[in-house]
């Protein structure tokens, strides 16, 4: 037997299999447009007040009593800021000015304590206001992300299976996470534009042609900080499917799901193979936009340079013709400082509040649209259906040569009927179910609740009356009690969950459970405790139970014995019969032989029903799927050496 080999990233180890096609996603029309659409300097300048609006409106939601006393804060600084800037050219005026040293100090002294003043309560109100922004930054980047996860879930089902629409979340999460960011962002844009125009109002006064002189050589900082924004943003999200790819691959590696797998499997070496490839597609797009932004940098600076020698030979100019006085040029000078910080600081932490912004748009598209798939239903509250109609109905799935899911699928169902659905694997079944779930709407076909459409019908409303045990069941990490409930409480709860957990024989699992139904299934968690695969499924099947017997509608069962023992699935079976009055059962199943306790089965071939009847009528067909599948069943002349072959059933 060789050594025990251990998981290892040396690398000195032969480097992993070339990895094959990554997780891919596919990007609209109008979003390409949207990414190739040139950007302007003044575009930027133009959304500036519109981001800062924005910006606004988050915080206030987020804490407005903050963002009211942040707004003072800055209003107060910028004021003092202002006053502080005139009084200090007041002073270097009065300094400059012909005469003795100490008549100098003496005109400046008033000047002089208004700097000292104004320059200490500035300092003090921007302290404030910093430690206001700590407060209210983290605030809204809790709002915008529980108002994103709101918008995620207000998505049609649909929207998963487009492969743009994890695209979509990946750029509005981006969106939602730079919301911190932002206040600071915006703060720094209102800082700087009070500072510089406090310095434009002073180099007015001076001399009115130092203002334009003194913006045009800002033109190309400004321009070059909005392009390489821009750049910035654009590597960003043309490697969006790359990102969502990586929280992909890193998802599967480090659940606790599939942990033993990786371990068992030996994958991670693979899985690292494919995750550096995606990264190295990441890095490379970064490196380019990198390089790009230097030479945009590179040509901003020059352009700088060349304005600020514009501006202070001008100064020399006006100086030399003497059309201002030394004083006044020394006043200047100092103006020229404060607006040249102010023109930096405006046109940096604009760009930086337009790359923001770029996120924030994509973040409240999102939430306005839900990616194009926000929920827009009818408002017809139903009750418990009597009639449920499906008529033609088909559907594909959004991909690359996919066959159809369902084809001119028709069927009525009706209260107090159990009805199986039975077909191989991908036979439709699974999808039939989620559009008799009003998960789906029909893209083609009908679907009516004793009559309406589902598109009219009010979506929470439906869904109240659905009730299912779909065949990936949640195992939510909530207490035992719950995990039936979910929070849809009633005022007999305990007795309620305890009612709906007896079929199941969910209730024997949570009396062996150290604190009973109120013990936190999350193992790995203090006080949690983890339930076997059969525990967790008796737990999904009271849920829905609990959810049927509060709103009886429609109940919805796919595979829901699968993991069962066969006492506890005997059980089941038996509990689903008597529970059928007053609501519509529906059944998946392989076992062809539970099928048995439905009033009708239907069978699905490739997306059609190709077979309906009562199991009886249906097991005594001499062809047909449903005779070939229990043949099969019934079939056990596949034996281990302990146990002799048994003949082969008879098949007529
Ligand atoms: N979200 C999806 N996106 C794309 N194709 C899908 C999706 N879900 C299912 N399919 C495809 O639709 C077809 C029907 O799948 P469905 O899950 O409805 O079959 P099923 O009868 O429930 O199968 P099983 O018995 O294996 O559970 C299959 O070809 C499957 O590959």
């Amino acid at each position: 037997m060789s050594e025990p080999s251990t998981v290892t990233t040396d690398p000195d180890q032969p480097a992993p299999p070339p990895a094959g096609e990554h997780i891919r996603t596919r990007r609209s029309r109008e979003e390409q447009d949207r990414l190739a659409a040139p950007v302007r300097t003044v575009t930027m300048l133009r959304r500036l007040p519109q981001l800062l609006y924005r910006t606004l409106e988050l915080s206030w939601r987020a804490d407005s009593r903050g963002t009211a006393l942040l707004l003072l804060c800055q209003l107060l600084a910028g004021v003092f800021g202002a006053l502080a800037l005139y009084a200090a050219t007041g002073t270097l005026h009065a300094l400059f000015l012909p005469g003795q040293l100490g008549t100098h100090l003496r005109r400046a002294a008033p000047s002089l304590a208004l700097v000292a003043g104004a320059t200490a309560l500035r300092a003090g109100l921007a302290i404030a206001a910093t430690g206001l922004s700590a407060r209210i930054a983290p605030r809204i980047n809790r709002e915008a992300d529980l108002a994103l996860i709101a918008a995620g879930c207000s998505a049609e089902l649909a929207a998963y299976d487009e492969p743009a629409y994890a695209e979509q979340w990946e750029s509005a999460d981006r969106g939602a996470s730079t919301t911190p960011e932002l206040l600071a962002a915006a703060q720094d844009v209102t800082a700087a534009t009070v500072s510089l125009a406090a310095a434009a109002g002073v180099l007015g006064t001076l001399h009115p042609w130092l203002v334009p002189f003194l913006l045009l050589g800002s033109v190309p900082a400004g321009i070059g900080a909005v392009r390489t924004a821009r750049i910035h943003y654009l590597a960003a999200v043309t490697t969006n499917e790359e990102r969502v790819a990586l929280r992909i691959y890193r998802w599967f590696l480090i659940d606790k799901s599939r942990a033993d797998q990786v371990r068992s499997d030996q994958l991670l070496p693979f899985m690292l193979g494919k995750y550096r490839q995606v990264e190295a597609r990441i890095a490379q797009a970064t490196d380019r936009a990198a390089r790009q932004a230097a030479r945009v940098s590179l040509l901003a600076a020059l352009g700088t340079g060349a304005g600020s020698a514009l501006i202070w030979g001008l100064l020399l100019y006006l100086v030399a013709g003497g059309r201002i006085s030394l004083a006044a040029a020394g006043s200047a000078t100092f103006a020229l400082r404060t607006a040249t910080a102010g023109v930096q600081g405006m046109v940096g932490n604009g760009a930086r509040l337009y790359r923001m912004g770029l996120y924030l748009d994509d973040y409240f598209r999102f939430l306005d649209e839900a990616g194009g798939h926000r929920i827009r239903r009818g408002r017809l509250v139903p009750g418990a259906p009597e009639l449920v109609e499906v008529r033609e109905l088909a559907h594909c799935y959004p991909g690359d040569q996919q066959e159809p899911a369902l084809r001119g699928v028709s069927l009525t169902l009706r209260q107090g009927e159990v009805v199986a659905l039975i077909g191989q694997n991908g036979s439709g079944k699974s999808t039939l179910l989620k559009y008799l779930a009003g998960l789906y709407l029909p893209q083609s076909g009908r679907i009516c609740w004793d009559g309406v459409p589902v598109g009219e019908l009010d979506a929470e409303g439906l869904w109240t009356r659905v009730a299912r045990v779909p065949q990936e069941f949640a195992r939510w990490p909530l207490s035992a009690a719950e995990n039936v409930h979910l929070g849809q409480l009633t005022r007999e709860l305990m007795a309620e969950v305890e009612r709906a957990a007896s079929p199941t024989g969910f209730d024997e699992i949570v009396a062996r459970l150290r604190s009973g139904w109120q013990t936190l299934l999350a193992q790995g968690w203090l006080g949690g405790a983890e339930l076997s695969g059969g525990g967790w499924q008796r737990a999904a099947v009271a849920r829905a139970l609990y959810r049927s017997a509060r709103n009886p509608g429609l109940l919805i069962l796919d595979e829901p014995t699968s993991d069962l023992d066969p006492r506890a699935e005997h059980r089941l079976l038996h509990a689903l019969r008597a529970f059928a009055p007053g609501r519509i059962t529906l059944l998946v199943t392989h076992n062809i032989a539970n099928a048995a306790l439905a009033d009708r089965v239907i069978v699905l071939d490739q997306g059609r029903i190709v077979q309906s009847g009562t199991w009886q009528e249906l097991a005594e067909q001499p062809t047909g799927l449903f005779r070939e599948l229990l043949d099969l069943q019934r079939d056990r002349t596949v034996a281990g050496p302990g146990r002799p072959p048994e003949p082969r059933a008879a098949t007529a």
